[in-house]
């Protein structure tokens, strides 16, 4: 959980290799970093720029003579920072530098280098490299700092899938400009998948617990309750585990999505890169959030003894929470969605309606109002109202400033808190839209039977939780508000007696969740006191600190 010093091996260097190395290179690399015999990391946020990646600092200079690239860090905010098993694990790094050929700065660029000599593991003459020191958590990762001094590399060190440099310094560029930042598009794609299963392991610990632990009454004179039948602790429970199940969903369909655009662009067909790179967008920010929101719900929910370590959800909550930060900071990632999702409604305003993709189509169609009682199509009708509405409002917002003679940044700023709401909505419609076809799709009727109760738990949750934009235009009624909250209230209390099997299914080995709160046997109040009885301040019964500092603070006179 605390992250492996390989992992960004493994996430991010050798796919980009597969991803942007031609297969001439990756005869070279590829087998090399798959059986480890090199050790590799992703290098490209720096010191002074993480999500605007035109103003990285860092330049890998053509030299024609040499056919080399000269890898260079002109000043302190240059530094490389950041990158996972960067400080002290890779000897090999894929490094993202602005190139320039022939005086022409040809933006950002993925260059293979090597850091470390392979034998000794020490650093190589022109590199400075270290570990950024500790963190809020995933600290068994070593995140390190680079800096490049005049550094030379053989011009086929440049990752050339989709652009080369010729020997001469012709330049050949790649069929779409943002194709180099395929490696941080898989792992959004990923991301979904990876957060449901934070989010997954902090609700087995705390449902698990939540049926271990009795306090108070719901009927007096009854044994103590098991604090699970709480409505309140339901609801702060099942929404989530709802959701774990739809993350992973739709996690699913992205990487099924990335996947398919490899295969794509690889015939030269990139169409598809527009669209995949506003919905992991939208997706890995909406789903990081309410990963980080459900975790720490889930620790408050084990009262007091989910604030010990032996519960073990700070920790998960420390490295799932990163995920709003990295692979792009979430408010920016938000932004991104936003230009594809003003640009449909250009389209839209400009008759082009035919020509929206399918995720984004039904913001050309207006629907009047819903009959919910009809069941989740309707709910997915009004997902669909109130995102169209508020993309529509936040775009007019946009196009009106601009009109007035706004500079465009300038409009987008002042419109971005609208545009961010917009994309939060889309992207839960899609989540909502994925979690209803999976779960149709499901063949075992017992099994869709339980899905599908979860699925409605989560739309009357969702659409509850969206409701002001509902009401804002009279969509829906207060009555029909009312039908959603007691749906809610049903699905609770029908969910319940399947919560325990819901979270086991997940099958996570107490080994994984190292949780004392979330055991399998649920022997929680012994093995709490075990867990304390082994603390290292209990190794004595008298600290040295006693005759150090107590007893003279104790005796004094003074
Ligand atoms: C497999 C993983 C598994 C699970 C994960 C779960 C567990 C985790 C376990 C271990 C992992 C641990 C740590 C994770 C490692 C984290 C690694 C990193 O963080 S790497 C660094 C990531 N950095 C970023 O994400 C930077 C964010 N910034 C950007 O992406 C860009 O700067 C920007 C904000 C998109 C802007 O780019 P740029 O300035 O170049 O763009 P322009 O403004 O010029 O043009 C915008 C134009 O381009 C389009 N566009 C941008 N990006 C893409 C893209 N990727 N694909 C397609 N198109 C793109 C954009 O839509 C605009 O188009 P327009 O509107 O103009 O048509
Ligand atoms: C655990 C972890 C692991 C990481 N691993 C790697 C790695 O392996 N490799 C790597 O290269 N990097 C890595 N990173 C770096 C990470 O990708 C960046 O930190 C991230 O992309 C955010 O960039 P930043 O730090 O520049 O944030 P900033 O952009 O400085 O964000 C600060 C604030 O400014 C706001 N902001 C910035 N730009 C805009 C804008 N245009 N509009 C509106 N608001 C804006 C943000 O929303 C945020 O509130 C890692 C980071 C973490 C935390």
């Amino acid at each position: 959980m605390e992250g492996h010093p390989l992992a960004l091996h493994d996430v991010m260097f050798i796919p980009a290799l597969v991803a942007q190395a031609s297969d001439e290179q990756n005869k070279k690399w590829l087998r090399r970093a798959q059986r480890r015999e090199i050790v590799g990391c992703y290098a490209q946020t720096e010191l002074g720029h993480g999500s605007n990646l035109r103003k990285l600092e860092t330049t890998a200079t053509y030299d024609v003579s040499t056919q080399e690239f000269v890898l260079h860090t002109p000043q302190i905010t240059s530094l490389k920072w950041w990158p996972g098993g960067l400080g002290k694990s890779s000897n090999y790094a894929v490094v993202v530098a602005n190139m320039i050929v022939k005086e022409k700065h040809l933006g950002p660029h993925s260059f293979l280098v090597q850091l470390r000599d392979e034998i000794t593991h020490q650093s190589l003459k022109g590199i400075t490299v270290g570990d950024i020191g500790p963190k809020l958590s995933f600290n068994a990762i070593d995140n390190g700092f680079l800096g490049f001094d005049n550094y030379r590399i053989p011009r086929t060190n440049l990752l050339m899938r989709h652009s080369r440099v010729e020997p001469d310094g012709t330049y050949v560029k790649p069929p779409h400009a943002k194709i180099n930042y395929s490696a941080m598009v898989r792992v959004r794609s990923h991301m979904a998948t990876g957060q449901g299963n934070f989010l997954a392991q902090a609700l087995t610990i705390a449902v698990r617990y939540s049926t271990v632990r009795r306090q108070g009454f719901i009927e007096s004179g009854e044994q103590e309750v098991k604090v699970l039948d709480y409505q309140t602790q339901q609801h702060r429970l099942f929404p989530s585990i709802a959701k774990a199940y739809a993350f992973t969903f739709a996690g699913y369909e992205t990487i099924r999505l990335y996947e398919q655009l490899l295969k794509e662009v690889d015939t030269g067909n990139v169409s598809l890169m527009a669209d995949l790179h506003a919905l992991t967008s939208g997706l890995k920010s909406v789903v990081t959030h309410q990963t980080a929101q459900g975790i720490e719900q889930a620790r408050m929910a084990c009262g007091g003894h989910g604030y010990s370590q032996a519960s073990y959800i700070s920790e998960i909550f420390g490295v799932a929470v990163g995920g709003c930060t990295y692979e792009g900071e979430n408010m920016v990632m938000l932004l991104q969605l936003a230009r594809y999702l003003v640009k449909s409604v250009e389209q839209i305003k400009a008759g082009e309606s035919g020509k929206l993709g399918p995720l984004v189509a039904y913001l050309a169609v207006k629907v009047d109002g819903v009959d919910l009682e009809k069941g989740v199509e309707e709910y997915m009708k009004a997902f669909q109202h109130v995102s169209r509405l508020q993309t529509w409002k936040a775009s007019e917002k946009f196009l009106k400033l601009l009109k007035s003679g706004e500079k465009r940044e300038v409009a987008w700023n002042k419109s971005s808190v609208e545009l961010t709401r917009a994309s939060r909505l889309h992207t839960r419609l899609y989540i909502a839209e994925t979690f209803k076809r999976s779960v149709q799709e499901v063949a075992d009727p017992r099994l869709k039977e339980v899905l599908t109760d979860l699925l409605h738990l989560h739309v009357n949750y969702e659409l509850l939780d969206m409701a002001t934009y509902a009401l804002e235009d009279g969509f829906l009624s207060s009555s029909q508000l009312d039908y959603v909250r007691d749906q809610l209230y049903f699905y609770l209390a029908k969910i319940r007696p399947n919560a325990v099997s819901l979270v086991d299914s997940w099958e996570f080995s107490d080994m994984q969740l190292r949780s004392v709160l979330g055991r399998r046997d649920g022997n929680v109040y012994e093995n709490l006191v075990a867990w304390a009885k082994a603390s290292p301040l209990n190794k004595t019964d008298v600290l040295p600190s006693v005759e150090k500092y107590l007893k003279p603070m104790m005796n004094s006179k003074l």
